[in-house]
């Protein structure tokens, strides 16, 4: 997957470089490039931002720095994404989706944003989706960004060492997870549930669907209703 990132805060991605990131760039399975949208600026001060048609606070991103910037990667295949608080909410399911593309480009905002004309004039050439963490407000879009291109990364071909950890994670199969232990088996005078210490699979394996499926009523009851049509009558004996 190729991933162009455009912000005035290229340093900010540089935990992009640690960890998975890191070694999913060196395998190659992702082709990450952030360039300082202040290189498409051609005034002595690299003038990214204006006053506001219309009046009102701060200021927004002018529009030409970003069409040049955007003029030197964006194809019909590439998918335009846009960190902002109107977006569409981010989750695994759209993880899964951006997972899946070959070309994504982000547009990281700054100020109160960039003007719209940008994403108008992208949408004649790709496709443009708008994306938020959630309900609150960051400083700009890098922070989506790292959050994004982890879960996407993640996601790819070979790039977490045992595929099958996707399947038990939290929101993998709409569930959270069941709770974790490790060695020592008392620790501070709390134990480790015993069926985990038994080696009987079958049981264990029932045992960490019936903690997901408790878990997930105490703590997201929402996400349990999304995937209620898929338990089966001992998932609901559980509940
Ligand atoms: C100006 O660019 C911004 C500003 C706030 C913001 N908040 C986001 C969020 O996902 O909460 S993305 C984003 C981009």
């Amino acid at each position: 997957m190729r991933v162009d990132v455009f912000t005035i805060f290229p340093d900010y991605l540089a935990p992009l470089e640690l960890s998975l990131i890191g070694k999913a760039r060196g395998t190659g399975a992702l082709d990450l490039r952030a360039t300082d949208l202040r290189d498409f600026t051609h005034d002595v001060h690299r003038t990214v931002d204006d006053t506001p048609y219309g009046g009102g606070p701060g200021m927004v991103m002018r529009p030409e720095p970003w069409g040049q910037a955007l003029d030197t990667v964006l194809t019909p295949s590439s998918l335009l994404l846009v960190p902002s608080p109107a977006g569409r909410r981010f989750d695994q399911a759209m993880a899964h989706e951006l997972a899946l593309e070959e070309h994504l480009v982000f547009a990281c905002g700054r100020y109160e944003g960039i003007d719209q004309r940008v994403l108008s004039h992208a949408s004649g050439v790709c496709r443009v989706q708008e994306v938020s963490l959630g309900d609150y407000v960051l400083f700009g879009g890098e922070v989506a960004v790292l959050v994004v291109l982890e879960a996407v990364t993640r996601l790819l071909p070979g790039v977490l060492g045992n595929a099958d950890s996707l399947l038990e994670e939290s929101h993998a199969a709409g569930l959270l997870e069941a709770p974790m232990y490790t060695k020592p088996a008392e620790w501070r005078g709390h134990g480790v549930p015993e069926i985990l210490r038994s080696g009987d699979h079958a049981k264990i394996a029932r045992w960490r669907r019936d903690q997901a499926l408790l878990r997930t009523a105490q703590q997201r009851p929402d996400l349990l209703k999304q995937c209620y049509d898929t338990l089966d009558k001992r998932d609901l004996a559980t509940l």
